[in-house]
This record gives structure tokens, sequence and C-alpha cells, in this order.
């Protein structure tokens, strides 16, 4: 069983994660774990937050010398800001009046429409929205994607399957349909793309599309796609709904902060055509059994194929609009403007890093699940027999 947990606020000193479960013998550096996240930062449309704060990788246990050792993974994930935050976020008391006129403690009584404010103030019975913000942040999935590089170089070593991401649409800007999809190979260009787009030239047009939101004083959303290569057939169940590889992907993809749909393979395309041209025939191919498209994104019956895994995630567009939403003041119950201080314009490019390593946990767990081992060899071997007891290939 592989299970993880994070902990940590937006502005705190440190994010934390736990992977358990995860066999030893994984090779996997603090290096590769600081480009996961650097990857997670960039992207055309962020905002100065991401230019002025450092993410500081700690590892906590469970690597030595490179090397998973078969214990809880646990990694730190540190704030250069903290300094700044030391009294606002101090989770000891703080004298009254060292808070006293410390503009960063101003209470937050102006929920933005579109974010956890008003609702976690109303559940967790909080005056203003600072306590609540800080938990809901998206900073949280730096500590996901500290994790998930750990998955991911498991799913890599162990099984050889390669996880990309890109996205597709910005606003109203779509790559065009049937544009070729980024390989392994091609993860280095997506990433070198201001907005991790495979179309040059609808690159060029999403980043005039965030310009001119920009210069609105609005924010953006879009879709982002993952694509997963060299998966064994198998992985996940049909046999209950919480075993369906479907179901367990897209949970995990609508647990990022501001993802409000999920499709796997064709999805919702899938639905206004006929059963006809809906699904992929099968046929038999030179290594053994094969299917001819490959419309269901590699899953049916809540199982992998064995083609390539395809799902895309859809990004609603930031809650903190710059030209500030209506929404009422807690404080004396008036209409009044959001709070906004400043915002990412969009982060569809950060939230596809975070969806590739989502996607690895899942595709972690649904291996140790399915193969077993205690060691990066011993789930390899598994593999390995597994595929060659498979009598139709
Ligand atoms: C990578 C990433 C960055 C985000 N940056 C912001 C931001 O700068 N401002 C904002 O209001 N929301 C941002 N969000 C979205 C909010 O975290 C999210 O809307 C909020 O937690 C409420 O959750 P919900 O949208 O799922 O309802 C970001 C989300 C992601 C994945
Ligand atoms: C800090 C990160 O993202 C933050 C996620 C976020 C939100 O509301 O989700 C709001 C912004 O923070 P602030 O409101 O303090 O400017 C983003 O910068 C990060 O991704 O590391």
């Amino acid at each position: 069983m592989l299970r993880w947990l994070t902990a940590g606020e937006s502005h705190g000193p440190a994010l934390v994660a736990i992977l358990e479960g995860l066999p030893a013998g994984v090779s996997v550096t603090s290096d590769d774990i600081a480009a996961a996240l650097l990857r997670r930062r960039a992207g055309y449309g962020r905002g100065a937050r991401m230019k002025f704060e450092k993410d500081q990788v700690s590892v906590i246990g469970g690597i030595r010398h490179g090397r998973t050792q078969g214990g809880p993974v646990a990694i730190e994930v540190g704030n250069t800001e903290w300094p700044k935050w030391e009294k606002v976020m101090s989770p000891d008391p703080v004298p009254a009046e060292e808070l006293e006129g410390l503009a960063r403690n101003a209470p937050l009584t102006r929920p933005r429409p579109g974010h956890a404010d008003l609702v976690g103030m109303q559940k967790y019975g909080h005056v203003e929205s600072r306590p609540v913000l800080e938990r809901a942040s998206a900073r949280e999935t730096a500590a996901r994607v500290a994790i998930g590089e750990v998955a991911r170089q498991f799913c890599r070593q162990a099984l050889g399957v390669e996880i990309v991401s890109h996205v597709v649409s910005m606003g109203p800007v779509e790559v065009p349909e049937g544009s070729p999809e980024p390989r392994p190979e091609d993860l280095a260009a997506v990433d070198a793309d201001p907005l991790r787009c495979f179309d040059a030239e609808t690159s060029a047009r999403m980043v005039a599309e965030v310009d001119d939101t920009k210069k609105a004083g609005d924010t953006l959303g879009g879709v982002v796609e993952v694509l997963a290569y060299g998966l064994p057939p198998g992985l996940g169940s049909h046999v209950h709904w919480d075993r369906r590889l479907d179901s367990r992907l897209a949970g995990a993809l609508m647990g990022i902060q501001a993802i409000k749909g999920v499709e796997v393979g064709d999805g919702f395309r899938t639905a206004a055509r006929r059963g006809s041209v809906a699904h992929d025939e099968i046929e038999p191919g030179p290594d053994g059994v094969r299917r001819r498209t490959n419309r269901a994104g590699g899953v049916e019956g809540g199982m992998t194929t064995g083609d390539p895994l395809r799902v895309r995630a859809a990004m609603k567009p930031i809650a903190t609009v710059p030209n500030a939403l209506d929404t009422i003041d807690i404080g004396t119950g008036e209409p009044a403007r959001a709070d906004h201080q400043r915002s990412d314009v969009t982060a569809v490019p950060a939230a596809g890093v975070v969806a590739e390593a989502m996607v690895a946990l899942v595709l972690a767990e649904a291996a140790v699940e399915k193969f077993g081992g205690d060691s990066v060899a011993e789930t390899a071997r598994n593999l390995r027999g597994y595929m060659e007891s498979l009598d139709i290939r």
C-alpha cells in the first residue's frame, strides 16, 4: 500500500510531505526533487511571488546516499520568505504589541469569490480568511511535486514508465484537435515553452491572451493533458469502484486546487460520437494483440490497456481577480470589493507539473498493488514475470 500526506501553510516555515510504502532502491536525489520544484514555479503569467520566493529541499528520511531505503520518505520544502512571516504565522502565541501595525497581519475580511475564504471561515469558525487561505493555497502543491518526483522515479525505474504533460488550452485559445502529442523526449521542449504548450503557433496566441487578460486586470484558466508511456496492461481493476484506475486518477487530479473537470481519453468528446467511432478496435499486431486507436486514453474497465495513458484536467481562472469581484466585508456586513494583494494571471502551466506528480503517485500506488516488491528490482522482476505470462499480448 502506498500512501501520502502533506502539511504546512502557504506562508509557514516549510511544507512537509510523507510518502509511505515505496519499495527500496529507487535512485533519487535532492537535486532531482529541487529540479521538479523549479518546473512547478515556471510558466508565463505567474505572479511576483514565484520570482522572489525559493523552495529549499531537505530530505528528512527514507533516502540514503541517493536511494530509497524502504521506510517512509519525508521531504521538507522550506520557504525562503519565512523570516517576513515569522510573527504573523508563528505557531506559538505572539504578544499583541508585536503584531500591532504589521500590514501582513491585517484581518482579511473580504472573502474572494471562487476561493476557499468564505465557506472556510463559516465551517471552521474564523473571523477572517488568513487561516483558511494559508492551507487552501496551492503553495501546498510544492509538497506533492516533491514526493511526486520520488514516485515518478519509481515508475521510471521499476516499470519503464515516463510521464509528460502539456497545456492544451489557455482560456479560449486551444491547441488544434489532432496536433501531435509530446513524447517523453519532448518534455524538455515543452518545459522550454513559456506556457508549456507543445504547439509553437498556439503558444504565441496563448501568450497574447495572457497579456490581454493581464492588461484587463483579469485572470485565466485552461486545460492540461498528462500522458504516461510504457504502462503494462492491468493496473487498476474493474471489480470495484474505488479500485478503478480512472476513478483514482480523477480523484487525484480533482484534488488539485482549482481543477474543476477531468477527462480520461477523449472523455466528453466521446459522448457526442456513435459507438462505431468511439471505441478502439482490436487487431493482431506484430507483438501480439493491439488497439487500432487510443480514444479511451489507455484505460478500459478501470484498468490500463498498455496504450499510453491520456488524461486532461480543466482549471478554472484564478479566483483572486485583480479587478476585484463583489463580495461583502464580514466585519461590517456591507458590500465590498474582494481582498486582493497580488495573484497569478494564470497557473495552468504549473498545474500541469502538479498533475504529472499526482498521476505519478496514482500509478506508483497501482503498480505497488499489482506487482508488490520490497525493492525496485523485485517489483521489476514481478512485472517481467507478469508480462511473460500474458498469453494474449
Ligand atoms: C499552481 C496553482 C497556483 C494557483 N495560484 C493562485 C493564485 O495566485 N491566486 C488564486 O486566487 N488562486 C490560485 N490558485 C487556485 C486556488 O488555490 C484555488 O482556487 C483555491 O484553493 C480554491 O479551491 P477550488 O478552486 O478548488 O475551489 C492556484 C492553483 C494552482 C494549482
Ligand atoms: C505560492 C504559490 O502559489 C500561490 C497560490 C495561491 C493560491 O491562492 O492558491 C496564491 C498565490 O499566493 P499569494 O496569494 O500569497 O500571492 C500564489 O503565489 C506556489 O505555488 O508556490
